[in-house]
């Protein structure tokens, strides 16, 4: 069976996170295990406390599932602070993991700061050179270029501008701008758009976490980047078309789509 590991924050309510992550891979049928570097209070409705992993626990955590149980792939989700970003990049090369993908989370769809401002800094110097893809969203990937992303032309220029900083590939999700949910993949100065219509679902809570986690599982099975990108992409599309209700506001997605009908 092939292995992936999360690196990420837990979200009490299940939709996003570690748990969005853990879910996403059982579905996928992979082997999940989970290095936690924050604690939220959070649900449908916003993030109402951020508890901190200590870095060294972070790290004791990786050294834990290493020189035990070695992944295949690795996600990297909500790393709120530049030490804990530090020990992740010094443990991650000093065990050579491959297949890195990094969702560059910095704000919750619901609005709330995920990521220190001084992070954005050691994130793009020191997390992104070890990255086989980047995963931002529009505003992510807007913080990143230093321009504002109003079309896909300027997706494509954004790509090619946040590609200068990193040896791997960066996927630039569209859920936040087009009339559809095109994503644009540049990898080896090559475009790849992944089409999509756009479901009227407003539960998008852990839409970033749930694709990020399904790349890491399709590379993690041997697929190249296009490819498991294409195929991630199809299933958060069926995740959001499965249309889970639940909560007072934007809701967590249907893992189970997969999985059996009741
Ligand atoms: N309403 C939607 N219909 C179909 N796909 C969507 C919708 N909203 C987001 N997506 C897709 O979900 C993935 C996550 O995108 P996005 O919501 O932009 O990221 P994030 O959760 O990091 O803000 C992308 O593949 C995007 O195209
Ligand atoms: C612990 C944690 N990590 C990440 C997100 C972002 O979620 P989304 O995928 O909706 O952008 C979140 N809300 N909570």
């Amino acid at each position: 069976m092939k292995k992936v590991l999360t690196i990420a924050g837990s979200d009490c309510s299940g939709g996003a996170g570690i748990q969005a992550d853990l879910k996403t891979m059982t579905a996928h049928g992979v082997y999940g295990m989970s290095a936690i570097t924050a604690l939220t209070a959070q649900n449908t409705t916003g993030v109402y406390g951020v508890f901190e992993a200590p870095p060294e626990f972070v790290g004791q955590q990786l050294d834990c599932i290493f020189q035990d149980i070695r992944p295949d792939a690795v996600k990297i989700g909500m790393v709120s602070n530049a030490s804990i970003i530090e020990v992740i990049v010094r443990k991650l090369r000093d065990y050579r993991a491959e297949r890195i993908v990094v969702d560059p989370v910095m704000v919750a769809t619901s609005g709330s700061r995920l990521m220190a401002d001084a992070a954005v800094t050691t994130l793009r110097d020191r997390l992104l050179p070890i990255a086989a893809v980047i995963t931002p969203n529009i505003p992510e990937a807007e913080c990143l270029c230093g321009f504002v992303i109003e079309s896909t032309d300027d997706m494509l220029r954004a790509a090619k501008n946040i590609a200068r900083l990193l040896p791997g590939a960066v996927l630039i999700k569209g859920g936040h701008l087009t009339d559809a949910a095109d994503d644009l993949l540049y990898c080896d100065g090559q475009a790849h758009w992944y089409h999509a219509p756009r479901v009227e679902n407003p539960n998008t809570h852990g839409t970033g976490c749930t694709l990020s986690s399904a790349i890491a599982c399709e590379l993690a099975f041997g697929h190249p980047l296009p490819e498991a990108v294409g195929r991630a992409k199809e299933y958060i599309t069926g995740a959001l078309s499965a249309g889970l209700d639940l909560g007072k506001g934007s809701g967590p997605l249907n893992h189970c789509f997969a999985i059996r009908e009741e």
